[in-house]
C-alpha cells in the first residue's frame, strides 16, 4: 500500500507537488493521469525516495519512509529515460537486479524468472542483442522487463510505454496486466494517455497542477467527472460542451436549444452540458435535437459528424456507424437523438477554475 500525505515539493519557484493525497492500495493498478508538467514524475521519485517533499509523508505498508533509503524502500521503478548498460546483453540488463544481494536468486529461477518476463514482453529473440543496438521501443521493453523480474513491494512505472508504435502498445497494454507478478504487486503507473488509464487503471488519478483532482474508477471518472477538465480528459472525440442557462424545465443553451436536463441549481444559473459524441445518434428513442450537418470526417469504421444546432451558434460533433453517415452531406437537415440520463451539466468555467459537475434528476 503507498500513502501520499500532504506532498509538498518546489524546485525553486516551481512548484511541482502542491499538497498532493494519494493512496494506493495494496495490489491495485493505479493510473496516475495528468498534463506535462503536472508533477507525475515527482510523485513516482517521491514514492522512490529520489526526491525528499519538502512537507507531508510517505508511507509504503504502513511504515513511514522517512530517512529510508531507495534501496531500502523495496520499490521498483522504471523511468521514461531508463537507464540501461548500452554495451551489455538485453539479458544481462535483465538479470543484473537479480544479482544484487537482495534479490539474488538461484542461477536457474532467475533464468525461468527472465525467460518468462522476456516472452511476454515480446523480447525473447532479442536477450542475446547488446542493449545499444536496439530500436528505442526495444530498449524500453527491456527496461520495463528490467522493473518487473524482481520481487518488489510495488512497481513504479513512468510511461513505460510511450515509444512503442499504436499496434504494439496495444498489445502491450493487454499484457501487462496478464503479468502474474503486476496482478499481484501493487503498481503506480503514469501515464498523460488516457486510453491507456481507462484500459489499465482499477482506478485513476487525475493529476494538475501538483494536486489530485479526482480519483475513481473508469466509471466515476468517466459518468461523475469532478469537473469540465477531467471530462475534457477522457474520450476523443472530446466532450461536447454547449453553454447555456438553466431553465425552471431544464436548460436553454444559446442559440435557443433546449435540453431535457434537471439541474440542481437556480434557473438564470449559467452552466455548461456535456454530451459525449458516442451518446448523440441518428436515430432512436430519447431527446430530439434538430440541426444541419457542418462537416464529416471518417475515423476508420465510424464518423464524425459535426451538425450545427438550431439557428447555427452552436456545433456537436457525433460518433456514427459510417454506414448511417454514408448519405449525409454538408448542410443537410438531420435530426439527433440523446438519452437525458447522458447528459452532464456542469458549472460554466471561470478564468481562475473548470466548471464542476453539477448533479442532475432523473
Ligand atoms: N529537477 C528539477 N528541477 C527543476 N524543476 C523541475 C525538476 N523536476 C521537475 N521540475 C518541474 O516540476 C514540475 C513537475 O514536473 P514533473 O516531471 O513531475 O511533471 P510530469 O507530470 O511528470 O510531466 P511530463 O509528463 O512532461 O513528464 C514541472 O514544472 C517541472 O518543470
Amino acid at each position: 500500500m503507498i500513502r501520499l500525505s500532504g506532498i509538498r515539493k518546489a524546485y525553486g519557484r516551481t512548484v511541482a507537488l502542491d499538497g498532493l493525497e494519494l493512496e494506493v492500495e495494496e495490489g491495485e493498478f493505479f493510473c496516475l493521469l495528468g498534463p506535462s508538467g503536472a508533477g507525475k514524475t515527482t510523485t513516482l521519485k517521491t514514492v522512490a525516495g529520489l526526491e525528499p517533499p519538502d512537507t507531508g509523508t510517505v508511507a509504503l505498508d504502513g511504515k513511514d519512509m522517512r530517512g529510508v533509503e531507495p534501496y531500502d524502500r523495496g520499490v521498483a521503478m522504471c523511468f521514461e529515460s531508463y537507464a540501461l548498460y548500452p554495451h551489455r546483453s538485453a539479458y544481462d540488463n535483465l538479470a543484473s537486479p537479480l544479482r544484487s544481494p537482495r534479490h539474488r536468486l538461484p542461477a536457474a529461477e532467475a533464468r525461468q524468472r527472465i525467460g518468462a518476463v522476456a516472452e511476454l514482453l515480446g523480447i525473447s529473440g532479442l536477450l542475446d542483442r547488446p542493449v545499444g543496438q536496439l530500436s528505442n521501443g526495444q530498449r524500453q521493453r527491456v527496461a520495463l522487463g528490467r522493473v518487473l523480474v524482481r520481487p518488489a513491494r510495488a512497481f513504479l512505472l513512468d510511461e513505460p510505454l510511450s515509444h512503442l508504435d499504436a499496434k504494439l502498445r496495444q498489445q502491450m497494454r493487454a499484457e501487462l496486466k496478464a503479468i502474474g507478478a503486476v496482478q499481484h504487486t501493487t503498481t503506480l503507473y503514469v501515464t498523460h494517455d488516457s486510453v491507456e488509464a481507462l484500459a489499465l487503471g482499477d482506478r485513476i488519478g487525475v493529476i494538475r497542477e501538483g494536486r489530485i483532482t479526482q480519483t475513481g474508477t473508469r466509471e466515476e471518472i468517466w459518468y461523475q467527472p469532478y469537473d469540465t477538465e477531467v471530462a475534457r480528459a477522457f474520450g476523443r472525440p472530446r466532450i461536447n460542451l454547449l453553454p447555456g442557462v438553466v431553465t425552471e424545465s431544464g436548460v436553454r443553451s444559446d442559440g435557443g436549444v433546449d435540453l431535457p436536463v434537471r439541474a440542481q441549481a437556480a434557473p438564470g444559473t449559467d452552466v455548461l452540458v456535456g454530451l459525449r459524441p458516442r451518446d448523440i445518434a441518428l436515430q432512436g428513442e430519447g431527446h430530439e435535437l434538430t440541426g444541419t450537418v457542418y462537416v464529416t470526417e471518417v475515423l476508420g469504421r465510424s464518423v464524425e459528424v459535426t451538425v450545427r444546432l438550431g439557428t447555427g451558434e452552436q456545433r456537436v460533433s457525433l460518433v456514427v456507424p459510417r454506414a448511417d453517415a454514408a448519405r449525409l452531406r454538408p448542410d443537410d437537415p438531420v435530426r439527433l437523438v440523446v438519452r437525458p440520463e447522458n447528459l452532464l451539466l456542469f458549472e460554466a468555467d471561470r478564468p481562475e477554475r473548470p466548471g464542476r459537475r453539477i448533479e442532475t434528476q432523473p
